[in-house]
């Protein structure tokens, strides 16, 4: 079956605008992201509701706690039904490890563990805040490493740095990116961003884009553009 390559981040306040959004889309056109606001806001019965309704689900709530802690959540994630999870991979190589064997062991063992490297609204100079003497790019290489090394599925990224990745890691690896902005489009709070074709050509998996497709005026209009883009 076609695996369509855009998450579209559902990022809305009102259950019934997303429900109304995602009616109009199609499995075949992109994969749905839930992330911090609509989870806490509708919770897993919301999450069953897209899953029923035949969608891919990265539930996006990048787990960072202790290894039991962390387990037990992605567990849960898991035997929601969801098809990708996430942790932070700064978390560490047991922690991750622990929310990998917690996944094989749920109802859903199938469900993909990916963690996050250096988030896409961080440049170098918010970066040198939290850690000194390290590039956004240096900081997911090692975290990418750490990653493969627990043995998770991949990282998120952000797709300027899906080529040096692509050095070291195989295409099973898989490189998810937000940060995905359409020539001309508002880069917003995003630092660390890249058109969807040059994503695709620099090897990411999976591109994840929220504002420039949820705040369009023809939402549906631009997913079947980018998707067409990605095409050529
Ligand atoms: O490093 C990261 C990790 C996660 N995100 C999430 O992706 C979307 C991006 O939305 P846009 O509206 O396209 O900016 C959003 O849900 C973030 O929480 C990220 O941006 N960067």
């Amino acid at each position: 079956m076609h695996d369509p390559r855009v998450i579209v981040a559902l990022d809305y306040d009102n259950k019934d605008t997303a429900l109304a959004f995602v009616d109009k889309l199609d499995p075949s056109l992109c994969k749905l992201k839930v992330g911090k606001e609509m989870f806490t806001l509708f919770g897993p019965e919301f999450v069953k509701a897209l899953i029923a309704k035949g969608y891919d689900v990265f539930l996006d709530l990048k787990f960072h706690d202790i290894p039991n802690t962390v387990a037990k959540a992605c567990k849960a994630a898991a035997e929601l039904g969801v098809w990708m999870v996430n942790v932070h991979a700064s978390g560490g190589v047991p922690m991750m490890q622990a929310a990998k064997e917690a996944i094989a062991t749920s109802t859903n063992p199938q469900t993909k563990l990916i963690a996050v490297t250096v988030l896409t609204s961080m440049d170098e100079a918010q970066l040198a805040d939290v850690v000194s003497g390290v590039t956004p790019e240096q900081q997911v290489l090692r975290l990418a490493a750490l990653t493969e090394k627990a043995g998770l599925d991949g990282i998120v990224c952000s797709a300027q740095e899906a080529s040096a990745l692509r050095e070291k890691h195989s295409d099973d690896f898989l490189l998810v990116t937000p940060g995905i902005r359409p020539v001309g489009a508002d880069a917003g709070d995003q630092k660390r961003v890249m058109t969807p074709p040059d994503a695709m050509k620099a090897g990411v998996s999976y591109l994840v884009m929220g504002r420039p497709i949820t705040k369009a005026e023809d939402p549906i209009a631009v997913l079947k553009a980018v998707n067409a883009s990605l095409e050529g």
